[in-house]
């Protein structure tokens, strides 16, 4: 890939990155509990067409749609949920452990939190039913621009020739991360749906 073709994607990543960041604690409180909404009505129209268990969501970052909220309802329902961690072996993949209540975390190498390593919190990616990805920002087809680790790309490569298998992959997003066409790259592993405060989004 040259140079030249990774430049719009840096550019774009920076521009919603701080739009996202400007955010008020009270913008970002309220898109919270709507995005919980929101989340409970997919929930509603989802959980009749497969049994949701095993959920993975993420601790928010860098502005990024707080979930403290849906993982407070998700224990609620009895759902297990699952964190990412950055793989210890390896690079740029992702496992997922268990997050109890009160579990202890501890800072990755970006200073976001993660639950601490140990073999039985793990669960197997295709054992997940759902997973709700950050992202840095999505177009009208469903592509994700993330962090630009590849990190979820690549744990979820081979949802690329299996799409309709476990896990269902489902962005969560403020409103303003919406762009109407990212320049995407054939590793991009695309959103069948996203959920923002205001909607829901299915592709
Ligand atoms: N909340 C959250 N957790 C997540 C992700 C995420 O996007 N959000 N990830 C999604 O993949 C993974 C971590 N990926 C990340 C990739 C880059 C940076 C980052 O801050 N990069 C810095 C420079 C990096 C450096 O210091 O080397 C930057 O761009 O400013 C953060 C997370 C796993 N956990
Ligand atoms: N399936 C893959 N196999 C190998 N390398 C990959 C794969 N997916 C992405 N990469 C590499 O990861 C780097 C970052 O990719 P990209 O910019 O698409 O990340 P991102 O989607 O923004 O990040 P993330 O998924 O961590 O949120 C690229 O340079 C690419 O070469």
């Amino acid at each position: 890939m040259t140079k030249q073709a990774l430049e719009p994607r840096k550019a774009l990543r920076q521009q919603i990155r701080q739009a996202r960041q400007a955010l008020t604690p009270q913008q970002q409180q309220a898109a919270a509990q709507s995005i919980l909404k929101q989340v409970k009505i997919w929930f509603n129209s989802h959980c009749h067409q497969q049994p949701i268990k095993n959920v993975a969501i993420y601790l928010a970052n860098d502005g990024e749609l707080n979930t403290h909220l849906i993982i407070d309802w998700l224990w609620q329902q009895n759902i297990t949920v699952y964190l990412p961690v950055l793989h210890p072996f390896t690079a740029g993949h992702l496992l997922f452990l268990q997050y109890q209540k009160d579990e202890p975390l501890i800072l990755n190498k970006f200073g976001i939190s993660e639950p601490q390593l140990s073999s039985q919190a793990i669960c197997p990616v295709k054992e997940l039913d759902v997973v709700f990805t950050p992202l840095v920002a999505f177009d009208q087809q469903g592509q994700r621009l993330g962090m630009g680790g590849g990190y979820y790309d690549r744990t979820f490569a081979f949802s690329l020739l299996q799409p309709q298998t476990k896990p269902l992959l489902v962005g969560l997003a403020h409103d303003c991360q919406y762009l109407p066409s990212l320049p995407n790259q054939a590793w991009d592993v695309p959103l069948p749906t996203i959920i923002t405060p205001s909607e829901i989004f299915s592709f």
